[in-house]
């Protein structure tokens, strides 16, 4: 059966809701993919993250390939059993966890060498070599190695970079074998529209199950990261989900759905509840601040997550400011179940044919003046 296939069940202006059909069930999009990078939500159960209602997490090949190993992974039952997480899974390949996290070494036609930011050792990481290493993974949807590069790099290399990019996609089809999940490609050209059509036209001509916008959220101005997405969806292939990669923010989310992006990943919502910052329809609450040293409100009335059923403000203050472990745990559920609900807003919206008028009440909400 095919590896992936994304079905509409409905379109709203250029938002679209539908079904994404995967060999380990079925995920809702437009989707929020929690980030397990390392086999694991931070500080949640795997229970809990699908009790929050999330279908599909994302895991990362470059840290898993680091620690434990993708051998060892596939040995003890691949990445589903070691993590007991029996719904899809999509793996990113690790280059852009390369450039953000390792001291990369070189980059070239065959492919990347860095050193591990664990023990310097050096490592490869090859189109093929990382198709393989997300097949002993398990990955139900597997990224193609690509280059995503530093923000500000100039146009001419750019241009040789996502031809690259490419080439590299060709070979990772080539390499996959019968077992592998599906395999997306990741269109890159930085914030030239001419050369992210360049990057469509391209992938276009593979046989890919689906589409990733990469080499955006790194810097570059809001308003240019629309314009690109804006024009690059229309180009791309019918019938295929479309990735937009590390994004984001609600507003972002809300906004980018009206743009036709199927998926998302972003770690904010998990990494922000750590630090105390937590997600309202009001905007961002920081918990640190005195003025909640006694509130005895929950963060957000009318919220039905288990945080905002049985804990106060105080109470959330106090363990944030004591470093308690159960605050990483209340925080990351409070501010999952948000972004989870605010996802499924987003598909009721658009499945009754009104995306605009949620979308513009929930940006109105977040842009209000805070708590
Ligand atoms: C935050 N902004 C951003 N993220 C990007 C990411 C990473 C997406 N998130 C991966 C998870 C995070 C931890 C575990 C896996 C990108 N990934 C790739 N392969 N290529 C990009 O151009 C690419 C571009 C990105 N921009
Ligand atoms: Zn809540």
């Amino acid at each position: 059966m095919a590896r992936l296939r994304h079905e509409i069940t409905a379109v709203s202006g250029k938002a679209r809701a539908g079904r994404l059909h995967t060999r380990r069930g079925v995920v809702d999009t437009p989707a929020f993919m929690p980030v397990g990078t390392q086999g694991t939500v931070k500080g949640l159960l795997p229970e809990e993250v699908s009790g929050l209602g999330a279908q599909m997490i994302l895991g990362n090949t470059y840290h898993l390939m680091l620690r434990p190993g993708v051998v060892t992974v596939d040995k003890l039952g691949g990445l589903h059993r070691f993590m007991n997480w029996p719904g899809p899974i999509l793996t990113d390949s690790g280059g852009f966890q390369v450039f953000s996290l390792s001291g990369l070494r070189s980059l070239d036609e065959e492919g990347a060498s860095f050193r591990s930011h664990l023990d310097g050792q050096l490592l490869r990481m090859t189109p093929e070599s990382v198709v393989r290493a997300q097949e002993l993974l398990g990955s139900d949807l597997m990224m193609v190695l690509d280059e995503c590069p530093p923000p500000g790099s100039q146009r001419d290399y750019l241009a040789a970079s996502l031809e690259r990019d490419a080439r590299w996609a060709a070979r990772a089809l080539a390499a996959r074998g019968d077992k592998g999940g599906a395999l997306l490609g990741i269109v890159q050209g930085g914030v030239y529209s001419d050369l992210r059509a360049r990057s469509v036209e391209l992938l276009a001509e593979l046989d890919l199950d689906g589409y990733a916008l990469g080499g955006l959220s790194v810097g570059e101005p809001k308003p240019r990261m629309m314009e690109v997405i804006e024009g690059t969806t229309p180009q791309l292939p019918e019938g295929k989900p479309v990735y937009l990669m590390g994004v984001g923010e609600p507003a972002d989310l809300v906004r980018c759905v009206g743009l036709g992006v199927d998926m998302f990943d972003c770690v904010l919502p998990t990494r922000m509840a750590r630090n105390g910052t937590l997600l309202t329809s009001r905007g961002r609450l920081n918990l640190r601040n005195s003025r909640f040293k006694d509130d005895p409100a929950p963060v957000e009335e009318g919220c039905q997550c288990p945080t905002c059923r049985h804990y106060s403000r105080a109470y959330l203050r106090h363990l944030i400011m004591a470093k308690e472990l159960l605050a990483y745990r209340l925080n990351t559920v409070h501010n999952l179940h948000y972004i989870l609900q605010l996802m499924a807003g987003l598909r009721r919206a658009i499945a009754e044919n009104r995306y605009d008028s949620y979308a513009r009440q929930v940006l109105a909400g977040l842009e209000s003046p805070g708590q």
